[in-house]
């Protein structure tokens, strides 16, 4: 899960200055303050949080409000903007181009996770139908040729490194030149990540830079060390021209606010994060998408690629009923059973608004839904198809379930509530997304709308999603995200 902690600490400010009876200055302090303990505990620097906390207590100046303002609205406003602020680093990332050849050097210190996340973006640059080549260019570890090649080929991807060769420039040279001429589109070149001595390290870094000419070089950092990542990225930068930053290891680390936003500090963009140890634990970072996330808010364009990589959009008869609410246990079994294939399932989870901060999260997901298998296989059919299971469950099923898969009364109970989650998010998608911009332009608050550059800035955003979900249904705008007409999860 994305920075969880930090993520509840705020969403759990934000409900409660919502829940006052009325919302003062006394009252944004009080948030104010807990966010700024969240940020720090986070390690987010210190004096960045006093800016953030700063810009929230200006941007809701109630004394200069016209009267009528949604104060509770204006403040979340507020707070979701700096946060995305805080994770903007104000440039633009390099962006491969389809067709032809897109080189990417990866840098970093050993440990980091360098190896893993080369392998990590070929594999998402492959499933999304590019063609993509892994160079092993570390020659100083002993592993480092076998570590990727395995990695590889538990995802399919070409491969090329030597046992033999020792200079790392020839065998960058080689690769990419082999990956170029059979039309290779995503070529992912690996160094070393240590060295006897860091000059070295640096030294052999810039040899290959200049050799390759690559298209962007990656840096790839450990979320782990915090703000501490800040004069990482800058040493790094010095020697070679670094373009983004990968950002590792940000599943249940405290620190990874603190990576993050030192990162964005250094004008480094940060494109990808990771999210665990399994390939396809790795989300592209968009920093409004991410502050969704992290808010507990969902994210409906990281949920779309899920469904669109995975297939679940061409599934039309269950995306139909889902989008009118309708939603079997029959199809949470469907549904688990494909997810568990892509790892880990908190980062799916937390796509969905209103499950973000579930119990499910924090939980390793894997092994709670192998438990919810087992127990769903012990339902008759009829219970399997019934449109509301819940109505039908009684003591005397609940016992005779939990008997037949070997699982306590307990769980059976957990897993009801899930499905009770499940139901009610997709439930909520029902008829709520609006079919044209006309629609959409009524539901927005007009000083949003006037935000977003007015009615005509709007029907642009919603031509971008369109071209964005376009392939998902042929049908255009978001109400296909799932595929199916009308539905959407507001
Ligand atoms: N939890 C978690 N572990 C990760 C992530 N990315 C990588 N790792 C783990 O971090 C460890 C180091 O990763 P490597 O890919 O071997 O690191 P490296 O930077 O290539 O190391 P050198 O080759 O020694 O330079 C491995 O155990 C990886 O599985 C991540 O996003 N989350």
């Amino acid at each position: 899960m994305v920075l969880t902690e930090l993520g509840s600490k705020i969403a759990g400010a934000l409900h409660r200055m919502t829940e006052s009876t009325v919302i003062d200055e006394e009252v944004v302090d009080q948030m104010v303050k807990e966010i700024g303990k969240a940020l720090i505990e986070s390690d987010v620097n210190v004096r960045l949080v006093f800016e953030i906390q700063k810009k929230i207590k200006k941007g809701v100046d109630f004394e200069a409000l016209p009267p009528g303002v949604n104060k509770r609205k204006l403040v979340q406003n507020v707070v979701f903007d700096e946060l995305c602020n805080m994770l903007d680093s104000g440039k633009e990332p390099y962006r491969p181009k389809k067709g032809r050849p897109n080189v990417f050097m990866f840098v970093g210190l050993q440990g980091s996770g360098k190896t893993t996340t080369c392998t990590k973006m070929a594999y998402y640059y492959q499933k999304k139908g590019w063609k993509a080549g892994l160079v092993c260019a570390d020659t100083f570890r002993a592993g480092a040729f076998d570590q990727l090649r395995q990695n590889a080929a538990k995802v399919k991807v070409p491969f090329y490194g030597s046992y033999t060769e020792t200079d790392p420039v020839q065998i960058a040279r080689e690769g990419v030149e082999k990956f170029k001429s059979e039309k290779f589109e995503i070529i992912i070149v690996d160094t070393s990540g240590r060295h006897k001595q860091e000059k070295a390290l640096f030294d052999e870094m810039q040899q290959v830079y200049d050799v390759l000419q690559p298209n962007e070089v990656i840096f790839v950092l450990d979320g782990a060390i915090g703000q501490a990542a800040k004069d990482q990225a800058i040493a790094f930068r010095a020697t070679v021209d670094v373009g983004s930053v990968i950002v590792t290891k940000l599943d249940g680390h405290a620190k990874g606010g603190g990576a993050l936003s030192a990162v964005a500090a250094t004008q480094c963009p940060i494109t990808f994060v990771g999210l665990g140890e399994h390939f396809d634990q790795f989300q592209q970072f968009e920093k409004m998408s991410f502050v969704r996330r992290l808010l507990g808010m969902g994210d409906l364009r990281g949920l779309a690629e899920v469904v669109k990589s995975h297939g679940l959009d061409k599934q039309p008869e269950l995306m139909e009923r889902l989008t009118q609410g309708l939603f079997s246990m029959r199809d949470m079994r469907d549904q688990m059973t494909n997810m568990m294939k892509m790892g880990s399932m908190a980062s799916i989870l937390e796509m969905f608004p209103g499950l973000s901060h579930s119990q499910l999260s924090d939980a390793d997901g894997q092994e709670k839904f192998k438990v919810f298998l087992f127990i769903m296989d012990s339902m008759t059919d009829a219970e399997l198809d019934h449109p509301d299971i819940r109505k039908i469950m009684n003591a005397s099923r609940i016992a005779r379930i939990a008997k037949g898969s070997g699982r306590s009364s307990r769980e059976v109970g957990a897993l009801m509530d899930v499905f009770k989650q499940f139901q009610k998010t997709f439930s909520r998608m029902k008829g709520r997304m609006p079919r044209n911009p006309q629609d959409m332009q009524k539901m927005i608050d007009p000083r949003i709308l006037k935000q977003m550059g007015g009615a005509g800035g709007m029907q642009n955003m919603m031509r971008q999603l369109t071209s964005q979900f376009g392939g998902m249904g042929g049908m255009g705008g978001m109400g296909d995200l799932f595929g199916g007409g009308g539905g959407g999860m507001g």
